[in-house]
């Protein structure tokens, strides 16, 4: 395989900016999505007490002067396109940007550790669509490898645990129970990729480095319809739980299924999982996302050097050795129903 490469693309979910965009910018994320309007409704309201702001644009801005900075240090020396799936910069005006720049072939960083469908297919999809909406001479994309047990993200992961850690007192800190927290999907979505367990060898990762910790996996942001099943425990119905039971005092959760602390990490971990934290007699500390840790940075440019150079040294933690570098063709397909 050809592996000349002229420009890196960042690809992500994008943003509303402001009041009058959070609306139109849920229909772009809902669209074809089995969500009830009245959870579209609810979770646009947490967007308002933000300003209809999310941070994820901004993040993802200082994600691009980061990595241009790491580029420039240390090669290769590729200028960074930006383009999202929901909002503005979007990925059909990014792409014909670059073409208008001549760029012929970039690699695609997607801001998801963890293959899934709207984290990895949709993307692909995504791609497509803008690469077919520019026409004749739109760039080819070729995605990097998803991250879960890159040393990198574990690295970072880990470093941005011990923060949260050091919040609780230090008599207590050792029996601190951690929660590891990602997006839950439909059950059904979770049976066409390698979501849960990815999350469950990251968890095992990262809680193994940190000491001798309870953990555990639990999920959040659910949208869908009561009747559909979704991948559980609900991290706040997990920590009623716990409060319940008595037993612990200190949770930490660790966001590790996003790399950034957009409004999902915002609202649904620091606003509503805190709420009940308090409700039931918990103290709740959150771990920042990885954002612009140094070590993820990092990350970022080992992956394209590595597909640059085509080399079989990839690293990766664990059992489940490096994640593939080119999609086969059922990877993470948008499953609906499950077969009985
Ligand atoms: C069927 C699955 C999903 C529905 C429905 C869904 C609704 C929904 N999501 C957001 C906001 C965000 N979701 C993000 C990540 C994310 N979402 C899903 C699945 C569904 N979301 C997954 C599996 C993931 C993780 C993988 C990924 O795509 O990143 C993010 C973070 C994006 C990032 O780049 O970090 C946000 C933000 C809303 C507002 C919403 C509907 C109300
Ligand atoms: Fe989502
Ligand atoms: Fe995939």
């Amino acid at each position: 395989m050809n592996n000349e490469y002229d420009a890196i693309l960042v690809v992500s979910f994008g943003g509303p900016e402001g009041p009058d965009d959070v609306i139109p910018f849920l229909e772009n994320v809902l669209r074809g999505k089995n969500v009830p309007r009245e959870r579209m409704l609810e979770v646009a309201e947490h967007y308002q007490q933000f300003g209809g702001v999310s941070p994820i644009n901004g993040q993802n801005r200082a994600l691009i002067a980061a990595l241009e900075q790491e580029l420039a240090a240390n090669g290769p020396q590729l200028p960074i396109y930006w383009g999202n799936r929901n909002w503005h910069p979007l990925l059909t005006d990014t792409l014909a940007q670059m073409k208008q720049d001549g760029i012929q072939r970039a690699l695609g960083f997607f801001t998801s550790a963890f293959s899934s469908y709207s984290g990895c297919r949709q993307y692909r999809e995504d791609i497509q669509q803008a690469q077919e909406a520019v026409g004749a001479g739109a760039p080819e994309v070729d995605k990097l490898r998803m991250f879960f047990n890159h040393p990198g993200f574990i690295e970072a992961t880990l470093d941005r645990a011990r923060e949260a850690l050091a919040e609780i007192p230090e008599e207590r800190r050792e029996q601190a129970t951690i929660l590891f927290s990602a997006h839950s999907i439909p059950l059904a979505m979770a049976a066409g990729c390698r979501y849960e367990t990815q999350l469950k060898d990251a968890a095992q990762l990262v809680s193994e480095r940190l000491g001798t910790h309870p953990w555990h996996l639990v999920y959040q942001s659910r949208s869908g319809p009561p009747h559909q099943p979704w991948l559980e425990p609900d991290i706040c119905d997990f920590i009623t739980e716990l409060g319940q039971q008595g037993e612990v005092q200190d949770v930490v959760i660790i966001p590790i299924g996003f790399v950034s602390d957009h409004m999902e990490v915002l609202f649904d971990l620091d606003t509503e999982a805190k709420q009940v934290g308090s409700e039931v007699g918990i103290n709740v500390a959150r771990a920042k996302t990885v954002g612009v840790h140094p070590r993820f940075i990092t990350m970022i440019r080992e992956l394209i050097e590595e597909r640059i150079a085509g080399t079989a040294d990839r690293p990766a933690l664990g059992p489940l050795g490096p994640n593939h570098d080119v999609c086969p063709v059922d990877c993470c397909l948008r499953v609906t129903e499950i077969k009985r």
